[in-house]
Parts: C-alpha cells; structure tokens; sequence
C-alpha cells in the first residue's frame, strides 16, 4: 500500500501524477491519494474578496487563519475544483477514483482548536472562533471497503471534529495519519520542488536521505527548520510509527510517483 500526497503549491503536473497513479493501480499496486489545495486557494479567496490570513505561531509555525468564509472557500478549492479535477484525469487514464473529503463518511476526524495563539508586533496573542484542527482519527473501515471493490480513494481536508464542524487541517499530517492506519509501506509527498532542499529554493542543494536514527545530530536538525520543519517531523514520526520510507519527491516531472518510488528526492527512513 502506498499513500501520496500531492501538494497544492505552484506548478504540479496533475496530469502527470494522475497518469502515474492510474498506470500503477492497473498493475495492481494498492493507492490512496491525498491532496492539497493552498495556491488556487489563495489565489480563490483573492478573486473572492476574502484574501487569505496566515497566523504565526509561537513556535514559528505559520496556519491559515480560517473563519467560516474561509472555510467555504477552502472546501470550494479543496473538496470541489482540485479534488474533482484529480478524479477526473484518473478517470480518464482508467483508474475509478472516488473522491472523498475528511467529512464523507467520517473519514478523518479531529480536535477542533477555537483558540489559536498567534504573534504579533512581538506580542503572543489569541485568535479565537478558528475552524482548525488536527486529525486524530481515520475511517479506515471505508477506505479499505473502496480498495477492496476496486476503487481508488482521493482524499482532501477539511475532517470533521468531534462537534460535526469542518476544520482546515493539514495534508501533509493527514496523509501521515492515513498511511499509519492503513499500514501503508511508503508515503510519498509530491510537490514543486525536487525533494528537501538545504539551501532553499536552491535545486542543487537536494538532501537525499534523512536516517531517522540520525535525526538529533546537528547536520539533520539544521532541516528541521522554517517551513519545512513540520514536514521532516512528521516523516520522521510516521517512520518511527511504522512506515518503511517517506519520499519528498518531485510532481512537476512525467512518471513523477515511480520516480519517487525509485529513491528520486528526498528518502526518509
Ligand atoms: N527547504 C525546503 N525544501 C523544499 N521545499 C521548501 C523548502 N522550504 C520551503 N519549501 C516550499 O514548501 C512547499 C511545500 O509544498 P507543498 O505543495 O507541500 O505545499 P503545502 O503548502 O504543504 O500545500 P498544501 O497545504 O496545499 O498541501 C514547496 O512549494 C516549496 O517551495
């Protein structure tokens, strides 16, 4: 079983991914995709009259402030245009995907977070009526009913907390959450740059392997940071969780999944 996550940032060959899944779910190869949304959401949410709101955390962290016009707009993005958009183009290369948000069927479920702290002017400040939250759990009773008959699931947030509200969560910690339950072998991350770079956005700088028995000595620390730290962490916790490898791979290049697959990016073990 393999679980991809196709990032919502600038520049991702749909078509390429979709092709490259659907070739390998007719040889019988077990997938979930996983996808996300951000730059058309932006770009949606501008055109809208709602322009986005990022929040940044103590912790350096930065999230989409997320009110309820914002939430429709994320689920205008995620669940409609790049979720059907996907479905279509694997449909197209023969593969049936059915296309699913966190809220179909329960299938990812979590805390809602209302009060989020945030800095500003140096100050830590509270925002609170967020429609954030993480997934804590999966529905992997429906997933496996979907692979079992043949079809192939492609997942988006929002999930749904434990009151039945939507909430903006992560893709790259869902993707996670699923391939944990499931018991997915390798988790891919595919996005608009070749893999981790240490120096970015410089391409040459490519990191090709993080040995998770290393990752407290300083060389693999010092990657862990800005915006990519959330992503190494949580390779790093879905390897000690169980998963074989994670791979942070390339989706602007044809058969960018079989690259991945083949150790092309950033191997995470
Ligand atoms: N050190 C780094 N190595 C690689 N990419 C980096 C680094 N620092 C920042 N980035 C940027 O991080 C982005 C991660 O891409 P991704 O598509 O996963 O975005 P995302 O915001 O997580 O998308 P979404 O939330 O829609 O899933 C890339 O677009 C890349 O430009």
């Amino acid at each position: 079983m393999i679980v991809v996550k196709v990032g919502g940032a600038e520049g991702i060959n749909y078509e390429a991914v979709a092709e490259d899944a659907a070739s390998l779910w007719k040889e019988g190869v077990r997938l979930v995709l996983v996808h996300g949304g951000s730059s058309e959401t932006n770009k949606v949410a501008e055109a809208l009259g709602h322009p986005p709101r990022f929040l940044t955390h103590p912790n350096g962290m930065q999230s989409r402030l997320t009110d309820r016009k914002t939430l429709e707009i994320f689920e205008m993005v995620y669940c409609g245009l790049v979720n059907k958009r996907l479905v279509e183009l694997l449909q197209r290369h023969g593969a049936n995907a059915v296309g699913l948000s966190g809220l179909d069927g329960r299938l990812l479920v979590g805390r809602r977070k209302t009060a989020v702290k945030y800095v500003e002017d140096g100050k830590v400040k509270v925002h609170r009526g967020d429609y954030t939250g993480s997934v804590e759990e999966v529905n992997t009773g429906l997933l496996r009913l979907l692979l079992e008959a043949g079809y192939l699931p492609v997942l988006t947030p929002p999930a749904l907390s434990y009151e039945n509200e939507a909430i903006n969560t992560d893709g790259d910690t869902a993707a996670a959450k699923v391939a944990l339950a499931l018991g997915a072998e390798t988790l891919v991350y595919l996005s608009n740059v070749p893999g981790l770079l240490a120096d970015y956005p410089d391409e040459g700088s490519l990191v090709r392997e993080i040995p998770v028995e290393r990752i407290d000595e300083p060389e693999y620390m010092a990657l862990a940071q800005g915006r990519m730290k959330k992503k190494v962490l949580g390779a790093v916790e879905a390897v000690k969780g169980g998963i074989k490898r994670v791979v942070f791979a390339d989706a602007r290049v044809e058969r960018p999944i079989r690259r991945a697959l083949a150790g092309e990016g950033t191997v995470v073990r």
